[in-house]
């Protein structure tokens, strides 16, 4: 079952940017299983729009990171397509940056090594690569740690030099699997808020995959729900907040705790 949530009444929908123009992500009939007789996904439709914050969430092992591992091109599905503006997605593309729960810094690289990184691929001059490193290095307030070392860092530091080793590629979409389950909740709100000025600058889209109704919630556009069988989509709620989205107002505003609830209900009737 497919739903649509009813926005709340009070919510004053003109104070919403529709930044929704076209689609960059397009899952059709997409089946996927580790092994062939075992789906894990079955027949999974899935849009995503230029410039769109998409979260999903659903129970432990209803295959949110499977979709993102065949978005981001790590894996093939059996049947269906994944496209990505429109061609099948073949493999792996800086196009598509992936920040993990606990990504892996090369701990023998600087800050700024580490985020120039995915430029050894690329034929970039140098002085493209300076100013866009800088620029990065800015918006995630990194400046003045360029040149320590990934164990000078906290982990915070350390999941920003992560986002920002994705976004210096320009990535058109930006996927995240649980990228701040492992920080404290106030690093971890700032890192929100932070990636919702980075999304309000770069205007790219971004798939996150988290266990938290709150984040979902705050970050969003738009919130997938799975089921656990065969993960197919249970809810969709599209969430309207006030603007700057980043505000930590929106954290305690009604509308806030009315999505809230909603999704939460739709989670309790998944059990
Ligand atoms: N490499 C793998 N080989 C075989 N089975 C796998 C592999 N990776 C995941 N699975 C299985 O596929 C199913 C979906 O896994 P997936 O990691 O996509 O779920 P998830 O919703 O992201 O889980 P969680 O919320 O616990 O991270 C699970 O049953 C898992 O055990």
């Amino acid at each position: 079952m497919t739903y649509m949530n009813q926005f709340p009444s009070q919510l004053d929908t003109t104070k919403v940017k529709d930044r929704r123009t076209d689609e960059i992500i397009c899952l059709e009939k997409v089946s996927f299983g580790y092994d062939k007789r075992h789906l894990i996904v079955k027949d999974i439709n899935l849009n995503i729009a230029r410039g769109e914050f998409v979260s999903i969430i659903g129970p432990s092992g209803c295959g949110k990171s499977t979709i993102l591992n065949l978005i981001a091109g790590f894996r093939k599905p059996i049947s269906g397509s994944v496209k990505y503006n429109g061609q099948v997605v073949a493999g792996p593309s800086v196009s598509r940056g992936v920040v993990f729960q606990s990504n892996a810094l090369f701990d023998w690289m600087t800050v700024e090594q580490n985020i120039a990184f995915g430029f050894k691929f690329k034929t970039v001059s140098r002085s493209e690569v300076k100013f866009r490193v800088q620029n990065i290095v800015k918006m995630v307030g990194l400046e003045g740690f360029e040149h320590k070392y990934p164990y000078d860092l906290s982990g915070g530091m350390r999941q920003r030099v992560a986002v920002a080793r994705s976004l210096v590629m320009q990535p058109e979409i930006l996927l995240m699997d649980e990228p701040f389950a492992a920080v404290d909740i106030q690093t971890r709100e700032g890192l929100q808020e932070e990636l919702l000025r980075l999304h309000e600058q770069t205007q790219g889209a971004v798939l996150l995959v988290t266990h938290s109704i709150d984040e979902a919630v705050f970050l969003s556009d738009r919130i997938i729900v799975l089921k656990k069988h065969l993960c197919s989509i249970f809810y969709e709620f599209k969430i309207q907040l006030e603007q700057p989205r980043y505000s930590h107002r929106n954290r305690i505003s009604e509308e806030f705790n009315l999505y809230r609830k909603q999704v939460y209900t739709a989670m309790k009737d998944l059990q």
